[in-house]
């Protein structure tokens, strides 16, 4: 594998530190860190790793995309390898790794097996993953794979059947995103899965921040742990993330996401960009929509098969993609906790591909063929499968938001408001990872979440959306006009003709077209106006008559 670009902040990164050799790292080890391009360890890895190989149970918060993974997962991999160097080789589950969703299990075990590059004797398996069926499984486990990553549900079903037995052999626990994994509603499953571990095992928690919950899981499963509390997540995010909010009524919120990207509206689309939305049916409402005006996009969602979601996030960081509309949790959606592997076959498939149209199909293979015989079904069955969309069955265990690694985001957008300041945290960090890279992130605040954005705004340490306030027609008149008149030249408005935008040729069905239709009502809007100058601020205001843009550059 090529050396892949750093993802990670470099005010992370630990440069003064010797770089990973002064770890006492495994030469094998140390070999593939160099391949995956990694020359200084991060702050948590320099920190964590000495703490962890000297047998520490350890308790971190470092801030999203600051490595976290390669911290838990470096000392793991180097006592595994130095046991089997040493000899102490009879096949035996030495370690687990608890995550709370499929997409990071599948993201830890390919980290896993990248530090494994040059180790091959070290087996590391995900028990979540879309390619075993549970007879599958139970051989894999027969062969006692060296490292376990798994939701805590999926291992333990298996230890409950009696298919792995960790109570002799497991020598090292991890918890990932520690603050999440109560909150999926695992709090019982982890308490049965540490009933089936040994007396005396090395615990690792990672998490982003520091919250009750990863209170109770310390209390639960670390001894006397040394605590690295690297920084302060939104602090430090606060440096390489600048964050706009937007005040408008959630009927505007589509016509602005057009304008946004279809205008390049720096910076917002003008790179990649993850739109958040609360609900399965926003996510195909709004792609759709900006189908209708020929910008692509892909969608993530709980309810689609698991195979399809890990492909999305590969095209998306392959830059197949420049937008996703992913929806981030599962608990949002109303999902009956744990819907394992057996329901994300072919029927899952099929709503998800009708809903999800033509470049869906290209992403998600298991849905090409459905999804191209419900675009010939007649109309009414459509609105029949739009009422099994909603009823379809949605993964608990899927998660966008947490921890997985899109690469080079450089904005998210908020299309809703997240529900809680610890999503809306997890959500704007998918930007701002790359080394040196700038993100931006902008939250469109309708009317009833204003009380939300109030609460933000009082504690401290939460994030902190700037708040657009009001102001009359008259005052931004005023504004662009000194601005022009300060730069010396006048700015051509770009002036859509709702009319014009009507015309736009629809590609899809008159149901796609119902939606455009609505949404455009909706918004009350006959004529749009869009002027656009450079500032240091981004402002948008929405009038019913026009949208007025003025952006920064
Ligand atoms: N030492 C390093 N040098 C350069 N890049 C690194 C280093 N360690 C990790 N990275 C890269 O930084 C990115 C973020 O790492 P990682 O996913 O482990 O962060 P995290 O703290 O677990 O984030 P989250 O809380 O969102 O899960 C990844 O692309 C990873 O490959």
């Amino acid at each position: 594998m090529a050396a892949q670009q750093s993802q990670v902040p470099t005010d992370l990164l630990d440069t003064d530190s010797a770089g990973f050799a002064s770890l006492d790292l495994n030469a094998r080890l140390l070999r593939a860190i160099a391949k995956l391009g990694f020359n200084h360890p991060t702050l948590v890895q320099s920190s964590a790793i000495p703490l962890a190989l000297q047998g520490k149970d350890i308790l971190a918060r470092a801030r999203t995309g600051s490595g976290k993974t390669g911290a838990y997962c470096m000392p793991v991999v180097q006592k595994i390898l130095l046991a089997k160097e040493a000899g102490r080789s009879a096949p035996a589950v030495r370690a687990l790794i608890l995550v709370p969703t499929k997409e990071l299990a599948e993201q830890v075990l390919k980290h896993v097996k990248d530090l494994t590059l040059y180790a091959k004797e070290v087996v590391a398996i995900n028990l979540g993953s879309s390619d075993q069926s549970t007879a599958n499984q139970r051989a894999i486990l027969a062969e006692k794979p060296d490292i376990i990553i798994a939701t805590p549900s999926k291992i333990l079903a298996q230890l409950e059947a009696g298919n792995v037995v960790l109570k002799e052999s497991l020598e090292s626990l991890v918890i990932d995103e520690a603050d999440l994994i109560l909150s999926y509603g695992y709090d019982e499953d982890v308490r049965k899965v540490l009933s089936h571990l040994p007396k005396i095992y090395q615990s690792s928690l990672m998490s982003a921040t520091m919250s009750d919950d990863v209170d109770a899981l310390k209390q639960l499963v670390l001894r006397n742990p040394a605590i690295l509390k690297l920084s302060e997540a939104p602090a430090s995010a606060e440096s390489e993330l600048t964050q706009f909010s937007i005040n408008c009524p959630d009927s505007d919120k589509f016509l602005l996401t057009y304008f946004m990207l279809k205008l390049k509206i720096h910076p917002f689309g003008t790179g990649k960009c993850i739109i958040f939305v609360n609900d399965i049916d926003k996510c195909y409402k709004l792609k759709l929509f900006l189908e209708q005006f020929g910008i692509k996009c892909c969608t993530l969602n709980s309810g689609l098969p698991l195979k399809s979601r890990y492909h999305i996030v590969q095209e998306f960081n392959r830059g197949v993609y420049d937008y996703v509309i992913a929806t981030d949790e599962a608990g949002v959606f109303g999902g009956e906790k744990d819907s394992d592997d057996e329901g994300e076959g072919e029927g899952e498939g099929e709503d998800a591909g009708d809903a999800a149209t033509e470049d869906t199909k290209d992403v998600a293979d298991g849905t090409a063929d459905i999804s191209s015989k419900k675009r010939s079904a007649p109309t009414d069955a459509k609105s029949t499968n739009r009422k099994r969309r909603k009823q379809q069955p949605t993964d608990s265990e899927y998660g966008v938001a947490r921890g997985i690694d899109f690469h080079n985001v450089q904005s998210v957008i908020n299309f809703d408001l997240p529900p809680t300041s610890r999503s809306y945290m997890h959500r704007v960090g998918r930007t701002a990872r790359g080394v040196g890279n700038k993100g931006w992130a902008l939250s469109f605040v309708a009317p009833s979440d204003a009380p939300e954005i109030v609460t933000r705004k009082k504690g401290k340490k939460k994030p902190q959306p700037t708040v657009v306030r009001p102001i009359s027609d008259e005052k931004i008149f005023a504004r662009i006009e000194k601005k022009q008149a300060d730069m010396g030249r006048t700015i051509s408005p770009y002036t859509f003709d709702m009319k014009q935008v009507e015309g736009f040729r629809y590609r899809s069905e008159d149901a796609l077209r119902a939606v455009t239709r609505t949404a455009v009502k909706e918004a009350r809007m006959k004529e749009l106006k869009i002027e656009i100058l450079n500032s240091e601020k981004l402002k948008v205001r929405c009038y019913r008559e026009r949208i007025l843009l003025v952006t920064a550059q």
